[in-house]
């Protein structure tokens, strides 16, 4: 199924949540709606699922007005952060809910045991049909809420910050898990998220929002390879923020040149993340060749790399190198920049 919003806005007494979003999520794609506190990914969420509606705007189930789809008929399926199973009933029965109260499609208790049966062989939950949810782990609930979720067959999947209250190592296991669900089962899926690396890790395309308004939007590749504004650079990940000036389309940090085709001459934000440093030590061996002087002020050993703190201009910069290589406080050398991205400041 696929899901159109076009100029949607929506205000909450005067403020207003999302301004002007327009969005499609084309029928089977798994969308990560990105964004810090507040930026409305619930709000939107919500609005899809039909319980908010926007105040102008329209959104579209296929060809289909959503307003006029009752929120019951709207075939989605819904897991939230703290989606409360029902704790007095068992891990099937909270699964086979849904199935049992839809007036729709009612089916006879042999089908509906037979679905339960097969969907906590998906969730990989067999033979824990009898628990309750107080006798399984936070993520086994999660997967749980899943399952009741897809119970009903739904056309969209509504993910709210599913992991979010697990620890990491099961949020990044969870997340491979429903990779792999969604694969299996192509149901259209809007995930929302505070953590870029989980939807990276996750989604066809990532759809980052500030204040209420989609930034940017393209393929895990698109956006952190081409981040359009400094927002969004600092958003997806670790970065360095070096203060220059552009002249006549380049930036002049230590004695390199960078490419700065199309900005205006003026103040700019150079920002490199730490895996798009390299370090040439003095004594390395190394061709010292251009790169911004550099001092390093400390080195962190880390299981497969050290980080070095260094210091050039009085900026503080970390990077790491390769666990073999012999450097220490005090030691002089030269930053390499491979990729950096640049803005107006
Ligand atoms: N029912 C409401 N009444 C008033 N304000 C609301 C309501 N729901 C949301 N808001 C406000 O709208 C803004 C967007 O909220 P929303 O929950 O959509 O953000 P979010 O990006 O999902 O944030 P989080 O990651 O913290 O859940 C917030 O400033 C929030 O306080």
């Amino acid at each position: 199924m696929k899901i159109n919003l076009d100029h949607v806005v929506k205000t909450f007494n005067t403020f207003r949540a999302v301004h002007d979003v327009s969005l499609s999520v084309e029928s089977g794609e798994l969308v990560a709606l990105l964004g810090p506190s507040g930026s409305g990914k619930t709000t939107l969420l919500r609005m899809v699922a039909g319980l908010e509606f926007p105040d102008a705007g329209q959104i579209r189930f296929g060809e289909q007005d959503a307003t006029q789809i009752p929120v019951r008929e709207r075939g989605v399926g819904f897991v939230f952060q703290h989606y409360a199973l029902f704790p007095h009933l068992s891990v099937a029965d909270n699964i086979a809910f849904g199935m049992r109260t839809a007036r729709a499609a009612r089916r006879s208790k042999a089908e509906i045991d037979a679905r339960v049966e097969e969907l906590l062989r998906l969730v990989q939950l067999s033979g824990l049909g009898n628990r309750f949810p107080a006798q399984i782990s936070g993520g086994q609930r999660q997967r749980v809420a899943l399952a009741r979720a897809l119970a009903v067959d739904p056309k969209v999947l509504l993910l709210d910050e599913p992991f979010g209250a697990l620890d990491a190592n099961v949020r990044r296991d969870l997340r491979r898990w429903l990779r792999e669900i969604h694969a299996e089962l192509g149901i259209t899926t809007l995930f929302v998220t505070h953590d870029q690396e989980e939807a990276l890790d996750l989604a066809d395309r990532v759809v980052i929002l500030q204040q209420g308004r989609i930034v940017q939007q393209g393929t895990p590749r698109a956006v952190t390879r081409q981040p359009n504004s400094a927002f969004v650079m600092r958003f997806l990940g670790d970065t360095h923020q070096l203060s220059a000036t552009a002249k006549g389309g380049q930036v002049m940090l230590g004695d390199l040149s960078l490419d700065a085709t199309g900005l205006a001459d003026g103040p700019v934000d150079v920002f490199v993340r730490p895996a798009d440093l390299e370090w040439a030590g003095q004594g390395s061996g190394d061709q010292p060749g251009p790169g911004l002087p550099a001092t390093v002020t400390r080195v962190i050993d880390r299981p497969g790399a050290r980080r070095l703190a260094v210091s050039f201009e009085g900026h503080g910069l970390e990077l790491d190198v390769a666990p073999e290589v012999e450097v220490a406080a005090g030691d002089r050398g030269r930053l390499r920049i491979l990729r950096s991205r640049i803005f107006p400041a």
